[in-house]
């Protein structure tokens, strides 16, 4: 159940930004972007092929903490929120955008706020829109992942989950419980007590940030991997041919990116930097938009962003624009 205690309604003023004018060409996202209580109102009804984005919060780092990371992620909704307010509205005729609100999590009770995140997924795909979720630390992976599910189950589609990083987020949950690094073991693990096919695609993994045990862990699931040299040596051949062969076996796909995926000099704001992660040009960008571009994704989210250690807000920004792709990828202007 989504609760007041887990749930917080956006405050009107939250969303500021650059103003050169209220004509239609001069429009940004802060000028545009309509505050919705989940707790108070149904989201607004869709037309018959009016699209509508509704951008959440998660508000959580209780999961980076039990895995023995820095702190700080749970800031990294209102961060992405200061850098969006300010983008150009290049929508197509009609488009909503809206903010539904954070989640937060309280007193370390990581499982509640996952289990609220999943069903504020579910309502908004169900409302119809695309949920676009603000991390967060990569506990985000499992509340997320599980309401997609969830709605995939009830429309007997079969369901994937894509995620851009240098670490499969594959480990057995420990003494502490699950954490920011297991959110895939879990969804594996479900899917096997459903006797469900786990679909599960990592890409951008590095070698140096995943000990054998995890790949092995990432083997037996099933899951299929490109490692972060194939975007460095320019593979598009192995990358293309693993995305576009995962893309045919599911009909929905839960998409995140961590965005220690990236090198340090893009995003040092993260728990675990990697000097040498991949580019957010290149053939980043254009598996990105790949998998945007399948309409198979039904729920994205950008997490791991710790403004603590963030420099000229850069990580922000970069969370920013890969929010931008997948909004101008759904429902942007041709
Ligand atoms: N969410 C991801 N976590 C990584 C962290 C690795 C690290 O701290 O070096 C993981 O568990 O593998
Ligand atoms: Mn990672
Ligand atoms: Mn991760």
């Amino acid at each position: 159940m989504i609760t007041k205690e887990f749930y917080h309604p956006t405050q009107a003023g939250t969303w500021t930004g650059r103003t050169d004018g209220s004509t239609d060409d001069l429009l940004r996202w802060h000028m545009i972007i309509r505050l919705v209580d989940l707790l108070k109102e149904p989201l607004p009804p869709l037309a018959e092929g009016q699209k509508g984005v509704a951008i959440l919060g998660f508000a959580c780092d209780e999961g980076v903490r039990r895995n023995k990371g820095r702190m700080g992620a749970k800031d990294g909704p209102a961060a992405i929120r200061a850098v969006l307010g300010n983008l150009p509205v290049h929508l197509t005729e009609g488009a909503v955008l809206l903010d539904a609100g954070d989640i937060a999590c309280m007193d370390g009770r990581m499982e509640l706020a996952q289990q609220v995140l999943s069903e504020a997924v579910k309502a908004v795909i169900q409302a119809g829109y695309l949920p676009v979720v603000l991390g967060g630390g990569h506990e985000i992976a499992y509340g997320h992942g599980c309401g997609v599910r969830e709605n995939a189950r009830q429309q007997n589609a079969r369901v994937g989950y894509i995620n851009f990083d240098a670490h499969f987020d594959i480990r057995v949950p420990g003494a502490e419980g699950p954490t920011s690094g297991t959110s895939f073991y879990q969804l594996a693990q479900d899917a096997k007590a459903a006797n469900e096919p786990f679909n599960y695609l990592a890409l951008g993994i590095q070698k140096l940030g995943n000990t054998r045990q995890l790949f092995n862990l990432a083997g037996e699931s099933g899951a299929t991997y490109v490692g972060s040299d194939a975007f460095h040596l320019n593979d598009k051949d192995t990358l293309f041919a693993a995305i576009q062969h995962f893309l045919g076996q599911v009909d929905h796909v839960y998409l995140t990116t961590c965005l220690d995926v990236f090198a340090s000099s893009f995003a040092p704001g993260v728990s675990a930097t990697a000097y040498n992660g991949i580019l957010p040009q290149g053939l980043f960008l254009e598996s990105f938009r790949a998998i945007l571009a399948s309409g198979k994704v039904k729920g994205t989210d950008v997490a791991e962003l710790n403004p603590a250690f963030d420099y000229d807000n850069r990580t922000a920004k970069l969370a920013g624009a890969l929010i931008f792709e997948t909004v101008m990828a759904y429902c942007g202007e041709d």
